[in-house]
């Protein structure tokens, strides 16, 4: 797991060894404080280079190891002991140093760095801080506001800017490994103090205070309720105001709190959950494993509307051939413009050639004919994507893909008016679709499991986190949306502010209350799509609309609002009060609280306190429990699946893992019992009636999230 090699010259490597990213795991430590002894045994042995096999360094401690009782050398004693070593000890960083690989190399004495490699602190994203000295060596090189910022945000830096950092001593375009050999000979026999960075004083200056304070405000700002930014900056001022070993006294006590925190589980569990949607499966067997994707090089965008722009210029980023197809002049020149406008600021930004000679704009389907895939991003029309599905089967070539951008469609329909329903998916990208990273690749009922694969190979390339879903009204992400917004309107009507419920989501965590987000994409949207499912029509009176449709209650909130034309951000109102058209400020509204006064009068509905925690657990259990119903129904493959959509596409909050994280964390029976007690008040929501799976899961003794796919494989295998 560390593998020992003695050089010819009076140097000893020591190779970081367990794949794929050298994870610094109990096996891996022991290998290092067995080979530094053996190095400080061997006279002969002036200096120690370390480095990682398959030229990566480090990707940190094994986080798999965290869940369990930590056993093996302890990080913090073994990176101090190569600190203290009287041989010189220099890092030799390829591919990545991050988190214990990074603070492993501030123990070293020199660090050497590839052009290529990529250094960082990112344990906050995991809930901590970098607890084996990190907080107290990192800012004693590169000075407190530096420091805060990598080690608040997490952030991944290139070996340039970490030289610039005084991170790194060396940066070379040759091997990482040569180069630290090279630089250990020439500096052998020179005193290590002044190399040792716990020997610093405290980075002391006037205005540490100040600092500190602004990084605060930020950091509470930017992660609401998260509690390991907060004790990061903690740790780092403890730098700048105490000796090392009081700092890491600091240090230690903060690490405590955080390291069992259900914070860091959920930030942990997130950190995989992610990884392992990409391992998608489908009901019939087909996986990620066993199923090949095909290359594709040249893709189609039909529409250049607020969607197809984002999704043509990521896949330009990455590298992509695109025809971008409109179906007039003037459309395609306002489209042409955005689109190569998006480019050009990007390229400038980060300092690379334009990509602009991988775009084609076009008129016609004709020019579609040798694309290996296209997406069409039309308008939510079911009527207009079946004209343009049957027109592209006219040009296309035999097994070129055609994927369709729709937020709850059914993909089974639109594929039924093709010559290939097989090589049909759907693509739910998210607004705007050059920024958001989720995609929900959505199979049907004939989608096979290689255009699925293509599918998320693409999302994949396109640097998306792609969770593979299966077809139902809304699909995972709106269908539980729906849920919450139903609830966060019933709310309303009950008593509560669209303030009140805002102020309740953010403070626990949501970047942005659901009544903000909606002002922000604009009510009319759903408007639009309420009249397209019939749920309003001319035989709905405007002034008094009923409050019960298809067999349920209904808020009819929304629908009145968008009547006054009031649509949000757009129009300067909508559920809040903007300065202008298009500005972002939310304000009460006077008139919306009046608005809501005279609406229960006049439904009879006698106003309720309603307190913080019931907006949280109608809207947070509600999503719980649908997605409970979406795994019954097999149309996410595992809970893990839901969370990442919810964290990628709807703003939940990443340190409470998701909402089927956050159900298991409160505990499945306490779920069930206020989904029982929410629908014995409320029975005409059906909604609120607890889950099959819910029950079952209380039933069976409410087991850990993980084993939730075994439970869900047997209530499947009874149905
Ligand atoms: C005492 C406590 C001290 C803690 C200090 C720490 O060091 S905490 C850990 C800090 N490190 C990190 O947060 C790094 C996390 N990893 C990454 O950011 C990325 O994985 C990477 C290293 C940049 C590599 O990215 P890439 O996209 O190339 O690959 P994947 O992300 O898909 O990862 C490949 C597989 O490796 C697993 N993995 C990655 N890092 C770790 C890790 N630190 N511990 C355990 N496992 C790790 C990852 O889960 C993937 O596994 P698969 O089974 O292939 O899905």
């Amino acid at each position: 797991m560390a593998r020992y090699t003695r050089l010819t010259e009076p140097i000893a490597l020591i190779t970081l060894n367990n794949p794929p990213v050298n994870a610094l795991s109990s096996a891996v430590r022991s290998g290092i404080v067995d080979s530094v002894s053996q190095a400080l045994k061997d006279d002969q042995v002036k200096a120690v280079v370390f480095c990682g096999e398959n030229r990566m360094f480090s990707g940190g401690a094994d986080i798999k190891e965290f869940s369990g009782s930590m056993s093996g050398p302890p990080l913090v004693r073994m990176i101090h002991s190569i600190e203290a070593s009287e041989k010189l000890m220099v890092a030799a960083i390829e591919g990545v140093a991050l988190g214990g690989g990074l603070e492993l190399a501030l123990g070293c004495h020199y660090r050497v760095a590839n052009t290529k490699a990529r250094l960082g602190l990112p344990e906050v994203t995991l809930g901590f801080l970098p607890g084996a000295g990190g907080t107290q060596r990192l800012p004693r090189l590169t000075g407190i506001t530096a420091a805060l910022e990598l080690i608040t945000t997490g952030r991944q830096i290139s070996a340039q800017e970490a030289l610039q950092l005084g991170i790194v001593d060396q940066v070379t375009e040759g091997n990482a490994v040569q180069a630290a050999m090279e630089l250990a000979l020439s500096v052998i026999g020179q005193p290590l103090n002044p190399r040792r960075l716990s020997l610093r004083p405290p980075v002391w200056s006037a205005d540490v205070d100040s600092v500190c304070e602004v990084a605060l405000a930020r950091v509470k700002q930017h992660s609401r309720g998260a509690m390991a930014p907060v004790a990061c900056v903690q740790a780092v001022r403890a730098a700048a105001m105490l000796p090392y070993s009081k700092g890491m006294e600091k240090e230690r006590q903060l690490m405590d709190t955080l390291f069992r925190s259900s914070q860091a589980r959920a930030l942990q569990y997130a950190f995989f959950a992610q990884r392992n949607a990409g391992k998608w499966s489908l009901p019939n067997g087909a996986r990620w494993n066993n199923t090949k994707a095909r290359d594709v090089q040249r893709v189609g965008v039909i529409g250049l509307g607020t969607m197809g722009r984002g999704i043509a210029v990521s896949l330009v980023k990455a590298g992509l051939s695109v025809v971008a197809l409109e179906s007039d002049a003037k459309q395609l020149e306002s489209g042409k413009k955005a689109v190569t406008a998006m480019l050009q600021r990007d390229a400038q930004r980060r300092g690379v050639g334009s990509p602009l000679h991988l775009l084609t704009f076009a008129l016609s389907f004709h020019q579609l004919k040798d694309v290996d895939l296209v997406i069409e991003a039309v308008f939510e029309d079911m009527n207009l994507k079946k004209r343009v599905f049957s027109d592209l089967c006219k040009v296309l070539r035999a097994g070129t893909l055609i994927c369709t951008n729709t937020s709850g469609l059914n993909v089974d329909e639109l594929a039924k008016v093709t010559d290939r329903q097989h090589l049909v998916v759907g693509m739910h990208f998210f607004a705007p679709a050059h920024v958001m990273k989720l995609l929900e690749v959505v199979y049907g009922s004939r989608s096979s499991p290689e255009a699925v694969a293509v599918a998320m190979a693409l999302g994949k390339r396109i640097q998306k986190v792609c969770v593979a879903v299966g077809n139902c009204p809304g699909f995972v992400g709106n269908r539980m949306l729906k849920l919450y917004m139903d609830q966060s309107l019933y709310l309303l009507e009950e008593g509560a502010t669209p303030e009140q419920v805002d102020q309740a989501l953010e403070e626990f965590g949501f970047a942005m209350g659901i009544f903000k987000v909606a002002d922000l994409s604009g009510l009319d949207v759903g408007w639009r799509v309420r009249k397209a499912s019939g749920l309003i029509g001319p035989d709905i009176d405007p002034v008094n609309p009923s409050r019960w449709r298809l067999g349920q209650r209904y808020c009819p909130l929304p629908d009145m609002l968008c009547q006054q034309g009031r649509f949000g951000q757009k129009t300067g109102r909508g559920w809040y009060l903007y300065n202008s058209p298009g500005s972002k400020e939310a304000k009460p509204d006077p008139e919306i609280l009046n608005f809501l006064e005279d609406y229960r009068l006049k439904y009879g509905i006698t106003p309720q306190r309603i307190s913080s925690q019931e907006v949280i657990e109608r809207c947070a259990f509600s999503l719980a429990n649908e997605g409970f119903r979406i795994l019954e129904d097999g149309i996410a493959a595992g809970p893990e699946d839901i969370d990442v959509i919810y964290l990628f596409g709807y703003g939940w909050p990443r340190h409470r893992g998701g909402p089927m994280f956050y159900a298991s964390q409160v505990g499945l029976s306490v779920v069930l019992e206020k989904m029982e007690h929410y629908h014995r008040i409320h029975p005409d929501v059906p909604s609120l009636e607890p889950s099959r799976l819910l029950r079952r899961l209380v039933a069976e003794g409410s087991p850990p999230i993980q084993q939730w796919r075994n439970h869900i494989k047997n209530l499947h295998s009874q149905l």
